[in-house]
């Protein structure tokens, strides 16, 4: 997408929704996106399914605007994107195998290839036995696969999850990625989009991430770059140092580290407290490993005897980043 905006009114009031959206993905990734109630999210469905018209601004896939696409080209654009809903909105009187066949049905595939067709996707998504049976019959998660399978029917250049496991159980979720992550392998042309508000979702799938606030991406990339930036807003969302007692200044000064690869698993923290003579006390942190790398973000306390900048200098010498974690906080509400 480039430069995708969308103008709504309230009344006289202008709500820029999407405020020059660009980025690109490319083929065989999964690619996540992020931002909070209101960030535009829902817009930017709309637009990239082209169920509402962007103000200004492209979707393109493999070169192909599909913004420009008007009537008949516009219903054969929308079949290049599947989009997966957080509940799947199955027809409850159909079938599981009818459910799938609907968009075959519709652009009217004959029914023994549409046969063939739903067979191979309900065998994909794990429902190879279930073609007979009705939604109600169904479990959330295979309520979800129906979705998918469904989606993919029309052998759709990009699929476009949107909350895609917002309503369902950690286990299931977890099931649902897993496919997710297998169906891009069984298609490497495949694009994957998901937008979603867990962070658990972009840690175990997304290849690289964006977050979107106001309408604007504020950040993007590679997910194993965005987390290792210790003041990048992203890594605090998917890195984030969890709540701890409040630290009194008379304890000493807090320091955030983070390392990635292999100096996250050396003992850096042993190796600056011993380099500078004083005791370093870690107070919160997570550990990570997210797309083949583990990653550390630690908050200190460096205890008032000794300097946090000789504890800095030390820990950026290990290879590890540090900062004063006043300089962050203050960098996060600026
Ligand atoms: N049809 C509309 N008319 C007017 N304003 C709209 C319309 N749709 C969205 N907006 C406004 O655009 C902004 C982005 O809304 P959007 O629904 O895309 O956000 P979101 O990230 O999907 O939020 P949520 O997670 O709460 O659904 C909001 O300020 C919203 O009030």
């Amino acid at each position: 997408m480039k430069d995708l905006t969308k103008v709504y009114f309230q009344g006289k009031r202008e709500v820029r929704a999407l405020d020059g959206v660009s980025l690109s993905v490319p083929s065989g990734s999964i690619h996540g996106i992020i931002g909070h109630s209101g960030a535009g999210k829902s817009t930017l469905v709309r637009c990239l399914t082209l169920l509402d018209r962007p103000t200004s601004g492209t979707v393109e896939i493999n070169g192909v605007d599909l913004t420009a696409a008007r009537s008949d080209a516009l219903r054969t654009a929308r079949r290049r994107i599947g989009l997966v809903f957080q509940q799947a909105n199955l027809f409850d009187s159909r079938t599981i195998a009818d459910n799938v066949g609907y968009p075959l049905e519709i652009t009217g595939v004959p029914p023994t290839d549409r046969e063939a067709k739903v067979a191979e996707l309900l065998r994909l998504v794990g429902l190879g036995d279930s073609g007979k049976a009705y939604p109600a019959q169904l479990s959330g998660g295979m309520r979800q696969r129906v979705g998918i399978a469904r989606a993919l029917a029309t052998d759709p250049d990009v699929l476009l999850f949107d909350e895609p496991t917002s309503a369902l159980d950690p286990r299931t979720t977890d099931e649902i990625l897993d496919l997710i992550v297998q169906l891009r392998n069984h298609r490497s042309d495949l694009v994957v989009l998901v937008i979603t508000h867990e962070m658990h979702v972009v840690k175990k799938i997304c290849d690289s991430v964006s977050l979107l606030d106001g309408g604007r991406v504020l950040e993007s990339g590679p997910l194993t770059e965005v987390v290792n930036r210790l003041d990048g807003r992203l890594s605090k969302a998917l890195l984030g140092i969890p709540p701890h007692e409040s630290i009194d200044d008379s304890r000493g000064t807090l320091v955030d580290v983070l390392s990635a690869g292999e100096r996250a698993n050396q003992p850096v923290v042993a190796m600056a407290s011993r380099a500078i003579g004083a005791e370093i006390a870690i107070i919160a942190g997570s550990v990570e490993h997210l797309a083949g790398t583990t990653f550390s973000h630690l908050r200190l306390l460096v205890p008032p005897e000794a300097d946090p900048q000789a504890a800095i200098a030390e820990l950026r010498r290990l290879g590890a980043d540090a900062r004063l974690t006043s300089e962050l906080t203050e960098e996060a509400a600026a």
